[in-house]
């Protein structure tokens, strides 16, 4: 068998030339079901860019005690989101696809718009090989992770080399590593925030709550705490707020260590005893909504907030498939098409 995988003469040689841009999020379980999840989280937490201890004792903790306990409890979460058609991040993200390429189309753009999902399903390794069959030896990657981390969009493009590693005609590649000031992101998030102060009223305060990450990942050279900061005054700038108007905090802490903070929780809790019973809460590093913006946001973190004493607790969508949000990816790659 030859070391590299090719096509065979007629499609490899012919009808190629397309650009393709592939989107690509994090993944989630087939089912909200014990066992789905298990097989989600075993391929998820063994990426060495999203747990970054040494590899044996991981594998112990992981197998021996997390894979043991997590899948219950984390299905019956991923219950509570489940919609008719399956997991929100993956239905959201096939309507950004569908809409995306509707965009390109209009734009006169003659290219295929392709999802993945770094673990679970449509998987990497299937899409690309999908693309390749297809004739599309251009290729634009849109890791849909705002701000760059080496967890996600990094790992995203591992996933895409270890697939590449193995054929004989590789594609033209662009890499969007991330887009985390891109004006058209900035609008986006300002315009949904205006939008929400508009029907419900401005809150006491806006929390803006990202997807938390290892102190330590920070002091190692992860930009993504720097990033996170960057959209966030770019947004309340363009808002024109102030700095008593809102708050940036982390959230989705997993394990002992000590996280990026101030934690959103503990934030939210502390709020109404400062006299502040109003929020709206918005997560600017999610572009879908998912079970960490519906669940612990939207549920979790509004029963901390009313436990506390809280009245009003506004979530405010992820960006999902607002026509803004898909300007966005359509100027994003544009430029590489
Ligand atoms: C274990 C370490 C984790 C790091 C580091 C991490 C970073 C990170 N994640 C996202 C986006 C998402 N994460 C989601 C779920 C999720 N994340 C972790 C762990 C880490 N994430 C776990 C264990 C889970 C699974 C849920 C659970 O069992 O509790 C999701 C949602 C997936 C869904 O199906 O809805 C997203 C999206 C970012 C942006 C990020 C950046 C540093
Ligand atoms: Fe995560
Ligand atoms: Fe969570």
């Amino acid at each position: 068998m030859a070391r590299f995988s090719g096509l065979d003469k007629q499609t490899g040689h012919s009808a190629r030339g397309k650009t393709g841009v592939l989107l690509v999020n994090l993944g989630t379980p087939d089912e909200p079901t014990p066992s789905a999840v298990r097989r989600y989280l075993a391929e998820f937490l063994a990426d060495p860019r999203v747990v970054e201890i040494p590899k044996l004792v991981w594998m112990l903790i992981l197998h021996g005690i997390i894979l043991r306990v997590r899948p219950a409890k984390s299905a019956a979460l991923y219950k509570q989101i489940w919609t008719d058609k399956g997991s929100p991040l993956l239905a959201i993200s096939e309507q950004q696809q569908t809409k995306l390429s509707a965009v390109l189309q209009q734009h006169g753009h003659d290219a295929t718009v392709h999802l993945a999902m770094r673990y679970g399903n449509p998987s990497v390794p299937d899409t690309l090989q999908a693309m390749h069959k297809q004739g599309i030896d251009k290729l634009v990657v849109l890791p849909l992770y705002p701000q760059y981390a080496a967890p996600t969009t990094a790992s995203a493009f591992d996933a895409i080399a270890k697939e590449l590693c193995k054929w004989r005609y590789l594609p033209a590649l662009h890499f969007i590593n991330t887009y985390h000031d891109h004006p058209d992101l900035i609008t986006a998030l300002a315009n949904s925030i205006e939008a929400d102060f508009a029907k419900n009223g401005k809150p006491q305060k806006l929390v803006m709550s990202y997807h938390g990450m290892p102190e330590r990942n920070l002091h190692l050279g992860d930009p993504y705490y720097c990033f996170c900061m960057k959209t966030s005054r770019l947004v309340v700038e363009k808002l024109g707020l102030e700095k008593d108007d809102y708050v940036i905090t982390f959230q989705s802490r997993f394990g002992k260590a000590k996280w990026l903070q101030p934690y959103t929780d503990a934030t939210i809790e502390s709020l109404p005893a400062q006299g502040i019973k109003d929020i709206a809460v918005i997560c600017p590093a999610f572009s879908a909504d998912c079970l960490e913006t519906l669940e612990e946001i939207q549920g979790e973190n509004r029963h901390v907030f009313e436990g506390a004493g809280g009245e009003t607790f506004r979530y405010i969508a992820a960006l999902n498939d607002n026509d803004d949000h898909i300007k966005m990816m359509a100027n994003i790659v544009k430029p590489y098409l």
